[in-house]
């Protein structure tokens, strides 16, 4: 216990600002989202999720989430609509979840978290060659944020936790192709939209967020899967399950505030 704590200290969310000053920056993420003070923007449409089932590729464990990543040579999944000027490619999604019974999403609304949440990470290939240039781009990057609530078994997690085991230490890969992420969808995509950044180094200010009001049902079976993980490599002697991996939400600073649309 004592060792976890000293590791938050030492490598946790609050120290990021020594070697990541961007961290104190104007448009950091998460937030708390406050529905009621969200305004309407009449121009925002609606998103559009355009997932090809064959663009998986692997699930891998990257020592702070485990990550499916897509082939994304091409435009063949992609998100577009809403505040997007253009199609933003499908790179990866991820999770972050607490520890057991506790709260483990990024954003809140109204000051209330859900157990998890999954990124959905795209990149901007229209206006940028690479992800690598889009990530430090101010409108490189579009995440679709979707809350984890506890509740029912979810008909289509299992084939995600079913493999977690092959992924159980940091460095870790495996083959997981023909997986595609539309069964992780809630059944309304209205969402709450604003300017924000990574929410772990180096936090680049690079981020369209697209968080989806409605949250998917997940078991705490299911979401139990996730803490076999581990944050350390197999060889390490120290064993660090992997829990809590998420940033508490930063000051709104001059952002006016969030945009809804539904
Ligand atoms: C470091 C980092 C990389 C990527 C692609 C995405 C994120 S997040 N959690 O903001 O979606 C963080
Ligand atoms: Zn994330």
């Amino acid at each position: 216990f004592t060792l976890t704590l000293i590791h938050q200290a030492l490598f946790g969310p609050s120290a990021w600002h020594r070697h990541y000053p961007v961290a104190k920056g104007s448009r950091q993420s998460p937030i708390d989202i406050i529905p009621d003070e969200a305004r309407r923007d009449s121009s925002l449409g609606p998103i559009f999720l355009k997932y090809d089932r064959c663009t998986s590729l692997s699930i891998a464990n990257n020592g702070h989430s485990v990550v499916v990543e897509f082939d994304d040579s091409d435009d063949r999944s992609v998100i577009q609509g809403g505040p997007l000027d253009n199609p933003y490619r499908l790179k990866q999604f991820h999770f972050h979840w607490g520890g057991k019974g506790c709260e483990g999403s990024e954003h809140t609304v109204a000051g209330v978290g859900y157990a998890s949440e999954l990124h959905l990470v795209h990149w901007n290939a229209v206006k940028y060659t690479t992800y690598e240039d889009a990530a430090t781009a101010p409108d490189g990057l579009a995440v679709l944020g979707i809350f984890l609530e506890q509740g029912d078994d979810h008909r289509w997690l299992h084939t995600i936790t079913d493999v977690l085991y092959m992924v159980k230490f940091k460095g870790s890969a495996t083959n997981f192709k023909g997986f595609n992420p539309k069964c992780l969808l809630p059944s309304n995509l209205h969402y709450w939209t604003y300017l924000g950044s990574l929410t772990t180094p180096p936090l680049h200010e690079s981020v369209i967020w697209i968080v989806l009001k409605e949250p998917i049902v997940v078991s705490e079976k299911q979401l139990g899967m996730f803490r076999i993980l581990q944050f350390s490599g197999e060889e390490e002697d120290q064993r660090m399950r992997m829990e809590n991996n998420f940033r508490p939400p930063q000051p709104l600073k001059e952002r006016i505030s969030v945009v809804v649309h539904d």
